[in-house]
């Protein structure tokens, strides 16, 4: 298909608007401005998706999914209003239509200024709306239009009728780069044909094509239950098709949406189609199955959390608050070779710290090959959570984002701080050993969360390690900003001396031997743990 025209608009002192065929999408709109704007802007250039949707008040769907969907693969998303709805996990209570000229006054402001890459359409509730989007989008340079042919909601509600029917055929459809209906959209497209088999969907892609758009998604969700999710992709010559096994989730709502927004978001950062949909297809069963057991509304169906983060954060068996210094009052370091020897594992070892009153708990395995250290990590974590204990993973970032484990401790020669918190982002804790004022400044700078200082004593654990004494271990505590747990030689018999060099911000003790060399761990954390609690009390009552 090609047209030319010319076109005004008070941005561009000129605008040239070229022809262009179907497969190149839109029309061009250029001024020396556009130009220069996109040069300056290649420098720095962030994958963006323009969603227009309507907004779910329930957050699951619409453009509140695309929002969520674009963040988590790291797209930046801006946002064109169709519609308001009401809606919760029950069903739609309300949908309020946005007028057509805000529609269009919305895109102009996005498409005019922002250098989208790709554009991804959900409800359109009415032929204005779909005429509306079509003539602004011709206007302007995009990468690609991914079309989710949104109808009805999960719930049955209808968001768009029939009329939209018609700008769908004639203008959206040969627009699009995809377009990725379910079985009832695929259906309504269609003209109420049944579709019920694969061998159905495939035909349903074949005449979808015939409408213009460069590749169909037929998604089978819909497919009876005994069979397994299937999704028939048509690219104009072969199929492909996506299986999946079915998640028993009640936590479905907003599937369809993501799964555009992901393919949107995949096409932006420059993926082909076939990798965007395999992408989107394994980002949504992921966040399905991450979050099928989640409890959101008492509705039928549930929104997912597309952020992978819900469960840990706040189910109750996982850590319920961010780190407190006082966490560091007694801190239970393992050594496999000590647990070894006494014929225990490193999660019985980590189950009998907790019990004797360890407040945190450190796996340093220098041994573990990488394998063992996650599978002993995802074992632990489960104890620690369980307790509310934090479990931090000695030296290896690696094995601590493998296992969702709370945090990772670094010394002066494994990775820098600051390094390990842009893989762990800012809610994981960071501590780094330090000997000298200095290095404790730095970790402060470098933002750790606390600083390990020692050896206060000398130690066999550690070979070859300095030690600092009870004099330099309050130098860095004074020069510190940040919390810190002293280590190094300290057990029942010398804990009091080290918390009693009055500092406020020494926290407390970590500890190796004196809890996993000896042969009841539990007994020997609750002596120290009673240690540090008969001074803490005779520090508060001074
Ligand atoms: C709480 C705590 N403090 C200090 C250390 C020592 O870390 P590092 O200097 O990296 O030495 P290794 O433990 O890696 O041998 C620690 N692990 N924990
Ligand atoms: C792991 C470690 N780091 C130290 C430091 O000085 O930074 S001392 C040390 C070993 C501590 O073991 P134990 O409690 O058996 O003495
Ligand atoms: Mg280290």
């Amino acid at each position: 298909m090609a047209f030319s025209c010319t076109l005004s608009h008070p941005l561009f002192s000129k605008i040239r608007c070229v022809s262009v065929s179907a497969s190149s999408r839109v029309a061009v709109a250029m001024s020396n401005d556009s130009v220069a704007m996109e040069e300056k802007s290649s420098k720095l250039k962030i994958p963006h998706v323009l969603s227009v949707a309507g907004s779910d008040s329930g957050g699951g769907a619409g453009i509140q999914a695309d929002l969520k969907t674009c963040g988590a693969r790291g797209v930046y998303c801006s946002t064109v209003i169709t519609a308001v709805t009401a809606q919760n996990t029950i069903g739609v209570q309300g949908v309020n239509l946005v007028p057509e000229e805000f529609v269009a006054e919305q895109l102009r402001s996005v498409l005019s200024d922002m250098q989208v890459d790709v554009v991804k359409t959900g409800m359109l509730p009415s032929i204005g709306v779909v005429k509306v989007f079509c003539r602004i989008l011709k206007e302007y340079k995009v990468q690609a239009l991914v079309v989710d042919p949104v109808m009805a909601s999960t719930s049955g509600d209808v968001l768009a009728n029939s009329s939209i029917l018609a700008g769908l055929w004639e203008e959206l459809l040969p627009m699009a780069d995809i377009v990725t209906p379910n079985l009832k959209e695929a259906s309504a497209l269609l003209g109420g044909v049944k579709l019920t088999t694969v061998a159905d969907m495939h035909s349903a892609a074949k005449s979808i094509h015939d409408f213009g758009p460069r590749h169909v998604l037929v998604k089978g969700g819909d497919l009876p239950a005994s069979l397994d999710a299937v999704d028939v992709l048509f690219d104009g010559i072969n199929f492909h098709e996506f299986r999946a096994s079915r998640i028993q989730t009640r936590n479905t709502h907003g599937t369809g949406c993501t799964l555009a927004s992901c393919i949107a978001a995949e096409l932006a950062k420059g993926s082909p189609m076939l990798q965007a949909v395999q992408v989107a297809k394994h980002y949504v069963e992921t966040a399905l199955n991450y979050s099928k057991d989640i409890t959101i509304g008492s509705g039928p169906q549930g929104p997912f959390d597309h952020l992978l983060k819900l469960k840990h954060s706040f189910s109750s068996s996982s850590r319920q608050r961010g780190f407190s210094p006082d966490d560091l009052l007694l801190y239970a370091v393992t050594d496999s070779g000590m647990n070894k020897r006494w014929g225990r594992s490193i999660p019985d070892a980590v189950k009998a710290a907790i019990e004797g009153g360890a407040t945190i708990i450190q796996l340093r395995e220098k041994e573990a090959d990488t394998r063992e250290f996650v599978e002993l990590a995802k074992a632990s974590l489960e104890i620690c959570r369980s307790h509310g204990v934090p479990l931090l993973i000695n030296d290896r970032v690696d094995v601590a984002l493998a296992s969702d484990a709370d945090g990772v401790h670094v010394g002066q020669s494994d990775m820098s701080p600051r390094v390990v918190r842009s893989l762990l982002g800012p809610d994981k804790i960071i501590g780094v050993s330090c000997k000298t004022p200095e290095q404790a400044l730095q970790a402060w700078s470098d933002t750790a969360d606390y600083i390990g200082s020692g050896g206060v004593f000398p130690t066999s654990t550690k070979a070859n390690n300095k030690t600092i004494g009870l004099d330099g271990l309050k130098t860095v505590c004074l020069a510190s900003k940040l919390p810190v747990v002293a280590i190094g030689g300290i057990g029942i018999g010398n804990a009091g001396s080290v918390m009693e060099i009055g500092v406020p911000n020494l926290k407390g003790v970590a500890v190796v031997s004196a809890l996993f060399d000896r042969e009841c761990v539990t007994t020997e954390t609750r002596k120290l743990h009673s240690v540090l609690t008969d001074v803490l009390s005779t520090q508060a009552s001074r």
